[in-house]
């Protein structure tokens, strides 16, 4: 109140304004605007040396000062210029907060005064604004934040009229005006809140503000400048002491302060940053939720992995030392396309217990402890497969199986091995023809059994017993990998099927790709004897369509309505196939093979059953469809020979005749005297005929062409006789009248038929050749049979067995060697030769020559 007082009395001069809405106090101007701005030409108390020097370090701690006195200069000038004509220095005028023009009844208005009055904007003053805090209003505040000299005078000098309270209300207003230039004043002043608590109660408990000040400029104040420093010097003494007081209360609050975070402007809210997708806000904690029960559900998931793990993994020991920051090693590709897939070292692991237990059967497929570590992905792939399997299809050159449900001979029972019936198997072992099989190989193991294997050639398969080579090695053992290649029990390794062709009843095709010369399948069925033959063709197959018979061995005969499925195959003049008899562990067994060019799937096979039609009747047309087909199920007709040609051979027929006869004679003549030598040497005497120069005579007589003629013949006949004793099969072949290499087929009909042909009852006829004929076929013609194809009997005379004798005849080295190993075989075939070769009728037409050379050969 002394301040007041004082204030009062010095601030004589000053005007106040009586308007009630304005009020001195910073309360009562906070919801005003604009804020006021410093005289230009007013004087700042810090510039002026009288007055006490403030720090020029408090206006940046004046942030939130609440006293910004704003000079209008033009006002003032007015105010005072009514006051005081004659003081126009400048003077301090505290600032009024009406809103009234300050004076209204001014004629003269200054150059540059103000319409409207300024007020308090206490609002951003005290930095209660939300924008308060912006660096730009701080700043702005910092220059407001000096108050002039004239100012605080004029304030002082109000008049002394005035009542107390407005003395009070301008002592108050200045009172601030006087914190805000304390160095220590802060933002804890009295605009912070309690500051603004503190100016709020004191309103409530003061009367009525009065009348706003009215503004009077300084200079025209007409006081004098000492004056107004003397004051406001005086001022600052008296008011120093209570400003003392205030000032450690204030110093205290701000040291409570100090420490605070607003104080420091730290702002401790996490900063948030806004994310935005596809124009949506994204809610971080719905982000932060979502992220969290994922990670819940991983985690779940690892502890049910952990769980499965049978044995726990042993724990890590944590080094005992302080930690050791681990250095970081870059990590380069040292793979392709698979970089960063490692092989599994368990390659089984996720496979079923089945497929472990067909992953089991493939030893090369066992895990090592080597990783692979090329191209472990596609392995792994392709091991799952391999376990597993699956179907797949083979191109058509591979394999074409026929589909299924095609139609198949359905009354016809299947046997793999030849099976003797009745007699046949007694009979069989009364034969003792394959003593042969005692003989072993020569063959080295380069040659493998090769085409020089002496088994191969004589049509024998090797077999432990006669193979110098081994298994391993051995490639004449036709028989045994037919055996291993069906046990396999894969019909496509079989590679044959039975099928309907289109005129010829049923065949059998290939289903796989067969080499030449492979063995296909091997014919089998029951071995009888002739008798049974007949009877079976009376009384079990008189009425069936097909018969299945074939001559086989030692005069049994194969029949093959129960056997197996190569009764089926069909005739072919161009066949791709042989059918062929071996000798496999000591006993015949027939077989089709491949022929010389391999056979490719899907085809027919076929053989040339070289058919010997013994009754014309039976003659079948050919259907095989071949370019050099012949036209019939049999032997190619003879073709008449050229008229040249026969003339020819008429001729020389003579010709050798002829010399023979004149050979004869002379033979006579010659051996008639040698019986007569004497009476003969008497009539050389009388005749000079010599009986040295007898032969010779004789021999020189014959004519050139008769002795070339003989020797032909006799060349032939032992070529022949040779043939005969060093093959076995030479009496078939004697008795297929191959004697001499001229005659064929005709005298060995004829003789087959005189000697084993058989009526079988009204029906029927079998022709068999010699026992040891072995390979003849059997034709079985069916009389009055009809001539379609698949119809009533068949006449099948397949002469494969021609080229297996043939083959046998090819090797008469080895087999008089082997003959010559077993005498009494070897005794048994030159007596057979020597019977056979009697009943020859080719023989009869050699000459005398060729008589003794047999018997030397004897
Ligand atoms: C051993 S069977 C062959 C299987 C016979 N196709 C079947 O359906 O049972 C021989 C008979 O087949 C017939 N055949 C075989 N090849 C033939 C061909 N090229 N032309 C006509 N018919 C043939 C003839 O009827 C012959 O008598």
């Amino acid at each position: 109140m002394e301040t007041v007082s004082e204030l009062g009395a010095l601030s004589a001069e000053s005007t106040f304004s009586d308007t009630p809405t304005d009020s001195c106090s910073n309360a009562a101007s906070m919801s005003l605007t604009p804020p006021t701005t410093v005289s230009p030409d007013s004087m700042s108390l810090a510039s002026d040396p009288d007055i006490p020097k403030l720090d020029t370090v408090t206006a940046p701690l004046l942030d939130s000062a609440i006293l910004t006195l704003h000079l209008e200069q033009q006002a003032v000038q007015d105010q005072s210029s009514e006051s005081r004509q004659e003081t126009p220095t400048a003077s301090a005028i505290v600032v009024a907060d009406s809103p009234q023009p300050a004076d209204t009844t001014s004629t003269t208005r200054p150059r540059r005064a103000r319409n409207s009055l300024p007020v308090y904007n206490l609002s951003q003053l005290s930095q209660l604004s939300s924008n308060r805090r912006s660096k730009h209003d701080a700043a702005s505040e910092k220059r407001r934040r000096t108050i002039s000299e004239d100012t605080l005078v004029n304030g002082e000098q109000k008049d002394t009229n005035a009542s107390t309270d407005t003395l009070q209300k301008t002592s108050k207003a200045v009172q601030n005006g006087i914190d805000a230039l304390n160095m220590d004043w802060s933002i804890s002043g009295p605009d912070t809140p309690k500051g603004a608590r503190k100016n709020t109660k004191s309103k409530a408990s003061q009367p009525p503000a009065p009348a706003p000040l009215e503004r009077r400029a300084t200079r025209r104040s007409g006081l004098p400048a000492e004056t107004i420093t003397t004051t406001i010097a005086a001022l600052t003494k008296k008011t120093k002491k209570t400003l003392g007081k205030v000032q450690s209360n204030i110093s205290l609050e701000l040291r409570r302060l100090q420490d605070t975070n607003e104080f420091a402007h730290i702002d401790t809210a996490p900063i948030r940053y806004t994310v935005w997708s596809n124009g949506k806000y994204v809610d971080p904690t719905e982000e932060k939720e979502a992220s969290s029960s994922r990670k819940r559900t991983k985690e779940s998931e690892t502890e049910l992995v952990d769980t499965d793990k049978n044995q726990p993994e042993p724990e890590k020991q944590e080094p005992s030392g302080p930690a050791v920051k681990k250095r970081r090693v870059k990590k380069w590709l040292d793979k392709g396309l698979y970089a960063g897939q490692e092989a599994p070292t368990d390659i089984s692991k996720g496979f079923s217990a089945h497929e472990k237990k067909m992953l089991a059967a493939h030893p090369e497929l066992k895990p090592s402890d080597k990783i692979n570590k090329v191209l472990p992905a596609p392995i792994f792939n392709g091991l799952r497969l391999i376990a597993a399997g699956r179907d797949f299809k083979l191109p058509y050159d591979v394999c074409n199986p026929l589909p299924p449900g095609q139609p198949k001979p359905t009354t016809y029972r299947t046997i793999t091995k030849n099976r003797f019936v009745g007699d046949a198997a007694a009979y069989w072992k009364k034969q003792p023809v394959f003593e042969d099989s005692l003989s072993k190989c020569v063959c080295k193991p380069e040659d493998g059994c090769g085409e020089d294997c002496q088994n191969r050639i004589m049509l024998y398969e090797c077999d432990d017993t006669n193979c110098n080579v081994g298994k391993g090695l051995c490639q004449n053992r036709a028989f045994q990998d037919l055996r291993e290649r069906k046990e396999r029990g894969n019909p496509y390794r079989v590679g044959v099927e039975v099928f309907k062709t289109a005129d010829r009843g049923y065949g059998v095709r290939s289903n796989r790709f067969f080499a030449p010369g492979q063995i296909i399948m091997e014919y089998t069925g029951e071995i009888i004897t002739v008798d049974e033959c007949e009877r079976r063709m009376n009384e079990e197959y008189k009425d069936n369509e097909c018969y299945y018979l074939m001559s086989f061995d030692q005069n049994m005969i194969i029949d093959a309505t129960t056997g197996s499925i190569a009764r089926f195959v069909n005739h072919s003049c161009s066949p791709n196939c042989r059918m062929i008899k071996w000798i496999v562990s000591g006993q015949p067994r027939m077989a089709l093979f491949a022929g010389d060019r391999p056979i490719m799937t899907g085809e027919e096979l076929t053989y040339d059953y070289k058919f010997d039609p013994f009754s014309a009747k039976n003659v079948q047309k050919c259907l095989c469809g071949s370019p050099n087909c012949i036209g019939v199920l049999g032997p190619k007709p003879k073709e008449p020979k050229p008229a040249k040609e026969a003339k020819e051979s008429k001729d020389a027929k003579k010709s050798v005749k002829g010399s023979v006869k004149a050979g004869k004679r002379k033979l006579k003549e010659l051996l008639a005297g040698e019986q007569d030598e004497e009476e003969a040497s008497t009539a050389a005497k009388k005749r000079k005929i010599k009986t040295a120069t007898g032969v010779k005579g004789a021999k020189a007589s014959l004519s050139a062409t008769s002795i070339k003629a003989a020797k032909g013949a006799a060349k032939g006949a032992v070529t022949a006789i040779k043939r005969s004793v060093s093959s076995i099969s030479v009496t078939a072949k004697t008795a297929l009248g191959r004697t001499g290499g001229k005659v064929q087929r005709h005298s060995t009909t004829n003789g087959v038929v005189k000697k084993y042909g058989k009526k079988i009852g009204s029906s029927a006829t079998v022709k068999t050749s010699s026992r040891s004929s072995s390979l003849t076929i059997v034709a079985v013609g069916a009389k009055n049979t009809p001539k379609k194809v698949g119809g009533t009997s068949k006449n099948a005379t397949p002469k494969s067995a021609a080229s297996t004798a043939s083959a046998r005849n090819r090797t008469p080295t080895w087999k008089a060697r082997a003959s010559a190993s077993t005498p009494t075989s070897a005794a048994k075939s030159a007596k057979s030769v020597k019977s056979d070769a009697a009943k020859s009728r080719s023989a009869l037409d050699l000459s005398r020559s060729t008589n003794r050379i047999r018997l030397v050969t004897e």
